[in-house]
């Protein structure tokens, strides 16, 4: 597959389509064409929500048996073609190789624990205030759901939403990123071949989202839009979808603050931090963006923190050397630039990590910025890239203060070996996920999301599946 041109037609109601126009798909590795896709409009928009609607009016009345069954069959046949999936990530994301092995694994873990939980909606009965009266709740699918995801996880962010949509009984519109839609076409061939029926998945590539998007957002046949990507464009879906007052869900921005405790055991904190700071290059919603150290600490941490630096490759994620592939375009690039520059010029100091790859592709070095401050753009905007910004602090309640001073409220860190501050951290920190030890929090059975302005809903755990279902409440007089 690796430098071969493909051309991939959309994929409606059971089928390959095309429309009119194709669009390139890059390696931002090599600046090579991988391939070509059709490039979606409204017509095709259109045809996908004709056939989910279509679809969902016989998807919803299957038993929840049936469709954990056709789940299940889908994860079978993603996991016969793991390393197929994962090279097409590597090659359109630019992602190292064991992480798009890692992400398809994960992607996975969501249809798996879907097609588990598909048999678990239970409803309620609730004691009436009349003897004559019986009243039952039942929880019913909402219906045609809209998806569109970005292309840093161009697996796991469709997988977790469209899983647990199908378990519900919903039938899905997927609008992948224009950067990644291969992979997309490459889970929906999967779910094709695992028999799940025509309709219920259809994948519209394209160019120009807002296009399709406007048509799901203004059909009245659409319950439900699911969104993960920039805080920007959610906030436009939302204000759209209160036209026909369309569920919502979120999954936004972040700017995760990654906070080590005076008492921190700093091996295990630097540990911690590389992986949570340069997995996928830094483009991740749940990355370090802003590491706060105890002041009593800061040397021997930095010290430390640098020799990990050192170590990084960067370079093309099929090289088995490589830990931080490109990122994924020159706009990348420039905003992560910009902020270095910034905070160089606030003062900070910059330790640089290993050369970047001298080859074509959008390569970026690993760089620490020590002795960064609150008002430099790195500690308050989100950056999607290797730079790591050091501050100190020197209490606790400063640490949370700071921590919690920005609109977003997607994940946090928090390393200590004290179980009190473990608790007055969590239980202060205005995040929706806080990792006590832990950067990588994330995982198919746990609720995943953000407060303040990185979203609204929950993905994965049991709460992940209330997002695609409706409550109705049914009064029996006897
Ligand atoms: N909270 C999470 O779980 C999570 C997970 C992954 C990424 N993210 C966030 O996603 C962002 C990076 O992804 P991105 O650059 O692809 O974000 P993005 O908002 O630019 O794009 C996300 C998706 O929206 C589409 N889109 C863009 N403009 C649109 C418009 N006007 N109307 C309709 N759709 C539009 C894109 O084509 C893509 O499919 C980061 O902010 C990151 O934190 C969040
Ligand atoms: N890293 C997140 C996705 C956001 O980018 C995850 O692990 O689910």
């Amino acid at each position: 597959m690796d430098g071969a041109i493909l051309q991939k037609g959309m994929y409606i109601n059971g089928e390959e389509v095309y429309a009119g126009d194709l669009f390139a798909v890059e390696n931002p590795a090599t600046f090579e064409k991988i391939g070509y896709v059709a490039d979606g409009g409204t017509r095709e928009a259109q045809m996908a929500v004709d056939a989910a609607h279509e679809a969902f009016l016989v998807w919803s009345k299957k038993t929840a048996y049936e469709r954990a069954a056709h789940l299940e069959n889908w994860f079978q046949a993603i996991s016969e073609r793991t390393e197929e999936l994962a090279r097409m990530i590597t090659l359109e994301q630019g992602k190292p190789l064991i992480e798009a092995r890692g992400e398809i694994a994960y992607a996975n873990s969501f249809i798996k624990w879907f097609a588990e939980e598909a048999k678990r909606v239970y409803g309620e009965t609730i004691p009436a205030s009349s003897s004559s009266k019986r009243i039952l709740v039942q929880k019913q699918p909402v219906g045609v759901v809209a998806a569109i995801t970005p292309w840093n996880f161009p697996a796991a962010m469709i997988t977790r939403k469209v899983a647990p949509a199908l378990a519900a009984g919903c039938t899905v519109v997927i609008k992948p990123a224009p950067a990644t839609p291969l992979t997309a076409l490459l889970l929906a061939e999967c779910a094709h071949e695992a028999g799940i029926p025509e309709g219920v998945i259809n994948v519209v590539t394209t160019n120009d989202a807002a296009a399709v998007s406007d048509v799901w957002l203004e059909d009245s046949r659409v319950k439900k839009i699911t969104f993960t990507g920039s805080t920007k464009v959610g906030k436009q879906l939302m204000e759209k979808a209160a036209k026909t007052v369309k569920k919502v869900s979120l999954e936004l921005g972040g700017l995760a603050p990654f906070i080590i405790a005076e008492d921190a055991d700093i091996n295990a904190a630097v540990k911690g931090v590389m992986q949570s700071k340069f997995r996928n290059a830094g483009q991740t919603c749940v990355c370090a963006n802003r590491i706060y150290v105890h002041e009593n600490i800061k040397e021997p941490f930095i010290d430390a923190f640098k020799t990990a630096l050192n170590s990084l490759r960067v370079g093309n994620g099929f090289e088995q050397s490589t830990d931080i592939g490109p990122l994924i375009n020159e706009a990348a690039i420039e905003k992560v630039k910009g902020q270095i520059d910034d905070a160089i010029s606030k003062g900070a100091k910059a330790i640089r990590g290993p050369k970047a790859d001298e080859r074509k592709g959008f390569f970026i070095e690993p760089v620490i910025l020590s002795g960064a401050t609150d008002d430099m753009a790195c500690m308050r905007e989100e950056t999607f890239g290797p730079v790591a910004p050091v501050s100190t602090f020197s209490d606790d309640a400063e640490a949370v203060r700071r921590a919690n001073n920005t609109p977003y409220g997607l994940a946090a860190y928090v390393f200590t070996k004290s179980l009190q501050k473990a608790f007055y951290y969590s239980e202060n920190l205005e995040y929706g996920i806080v990792g006590v030890n832990d950067p990588l929090p994330a995982t198919a059975q746990a609720p995943f999301g953000g407060m303040k302005e990185s979203g609204l809903g929950r993905e994965g755990s049991r709460h992940g599946m209330d997002e695609f279902l409706e409550v109705k409440y049914i009064s029996i007089q006897l």
